[in-house]
C-alpha cells in the first residue's frame, strides 16, 4: 500500500508538552483556553467517564474487528458503517479499519449483540456530556456571559454528532530491510470538520500532531484520559483564535491500535461564523459564514490533507 512517509521527528526532550488539564477543578479553565490557543489539543483527566463503560466498549470493538471480513463487509457503507483501507471517498487510503456512524444513532436498531449496543449508547451519553462540560469551562474561560454559547450547539440529539471505532493492526511492512525504516500512514494527516473531538485509544501510541507545518509531536498513549482536539468550526466561532490542530496516525509494527473518537458537531442547518462577542470594534471577521451542512458537505468532498477552510477565509480589507 503507497502509505509511507519520512521517519517522524520524536519529541525534542523526552518529555511530552501537551497540556493536562483537571476538568474537575473549575480553575482550569484559562488553561483549557490556553491549550486551546497554543496547541489546538489537550489531555483531559479526573473526567469522570467510567473506565469500566470504556473497556467494555474497547472489548466489544476488538471482538467487532477480529470477525471474518465478510461479516465486516456486510456493514459497509459511505459514510455510515464498516471500512476498510478506503478513509472518504477521494482516493485516501490508510492502515487502518474502522466503524463510522452517527453519534445520535438509536443503537438499539444496530445489527450488534447487545452489549455491544449498550456500551455504544452509554458510552457516546457520557462522553457527550463531559464535551459539554468541557465547552462551558471554555466559555468561561473566554469570559463569554452565555456559558451554553458553545455547549448547546452540540448538546441537542438532531446534532450531526459523529462516532468513530478505529482499529489499526500490527503493520508487517514496518521493516528496516525491506522498507528504509520509513513510517506507514494509519490515518493521514488531517483537521477535523467539527466543533471538537474527543479521543481515547488503548495503549498503544502512534497519534501525532503538528505545532508548525513541519514539526510533528508524538502524543504518549494514555488509555485512562481523553484528548481532546480543536475542529475547523471551532477555529471558525473563536475567529481563529483556537487552532484545529493537524493531526495524523503512524502504524505500529508489533501492537495493534484501538481507539473511539466523538466528534462533536452542531445540527445541520446550524450557521457558523465568528461569534460576536468574540470579536473586538476594530477586529475583523476572518471567515465567511456557512451553515454546517454547507461544510460537512464540502469537506466530503475534500481529500483527508486539504485545507477545508480556505474557501471559506474572508479577503483582508486594506485600508489604504
Ligand atoms: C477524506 C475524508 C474522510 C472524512 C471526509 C473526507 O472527505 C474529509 C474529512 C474526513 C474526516 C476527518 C475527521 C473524521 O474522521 C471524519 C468522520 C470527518 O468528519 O471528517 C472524516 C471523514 C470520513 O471518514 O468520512
Ligand atoms: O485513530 C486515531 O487515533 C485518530 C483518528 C482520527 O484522527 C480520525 O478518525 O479523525
Ligand atoms: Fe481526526
Amino acid at each position: 500500500m503507497a502509505v509511507l512517509s519520512k521517519p517522524a521527528a520524536e519529541p525534542k526532550f523526552g518529555f511530552s508538552p501537551i497540556p493536562v488539564i483537571d476538568i474537575s477543578d473549575p480553575e482550569s479553565k484559562q488553561a483549557i483556553v490556553k491549550a486551546c490557543e497554543d496547541f489546538g489539543f489537550f489531555k483531559v483527566i479526573n473526567h469522570g467517564v467510567s473506565s469500566e463503560l470504556v473497556s467494555v466498549l474497547e472489548q466489544e470493538a476488538v471482538k467487532f474487528f477480529s470477525l471474518p471480513k465478510s461479516e465486516k463487509t456486510q456493514l459497509a457503507g459511505y459514510p455510515f458503517g464498516y471500512g476498510s483501507r478506503e478513509i472518504g471517498r477521494n482516493g485516501d487510503v490508510g492502515w487502518v479499519e474502522y466503524l463510522l456512524m452517527n453519534a445520535n444513532l438509536d443503537f438499539g436498531s444496530v445489527p450488534f449483540p447487545g452489549i455491544f449496543r449498550n456500551a455504544l449508547s452509554e458510552y457516546t451519553t457520557s462522553v457527550k456530556k463531559m464535551t459539554c462540560h468541557v465547552l462551558e469551562m471554555i466559555t468561561d474561560g473566554l469570559g463569554i456571559k452565555q456559558r451554553d454559547t458553545l455547549s448547546k450547539l452540540v448538546s441537542d440529539s438532531n446534532t450531526d454528532s459523529m462516532f468513530r471505532l478505529n482499529h489499526y493492526p500490527p503493520c508487517p511492512l514496518i521493516n528496516k530491510n525491506t522498507n528504509g525504516g520509513k513510517n506507514v500512514i494509519g490515518f493521514g494527516e488531517h483537521t477535523d470538520p467539527q466543533i471538537i473531538s474527543v479521543l481515547r485509544s488503548n495503549n498503544t501510541s502512534g497519534l501525532q500532531i503538528c505545532l508548525t507545518d513541519t514539526s510533528w509531536i508524538s502524543v504518549p498513549s494514555d488509555p485512562s484520559s481523553f484528548f481532546f482536539n480543536v475542529c475547523d468550526s471551532l477555529q471558525v466561532l473563536t475567529n481563529g483564535r483556537f487552532k484545529s490542530v493537524k493531526h495524523r496516525v503512524l502504524a505500529n509494527s508489533r501492537k495493534s491500535r484501538v481507539s473511539m473518537i466523538y466528534f462533536a458537531g452542531p445540527s445541520l442547518t446550524q450557521r457558523i461564523a465568528p461569534l460576536t462577542c468574540l470579536i473586538d470594534n476594530e477586529e475583523e471577521s476572518l471567515y465567511e459564514e456557512f451553515t454546517w451542512s454547507e461544510y460537512k458537505n464540502s469537506a466530503d468532498n475534500s481529500r483527508l490533507s486539504d485545507n477545508r477552510l480556505q474557501q471559506f477565509k474572508k479577503e483582508p480589507v486594506n485600508d489604504s
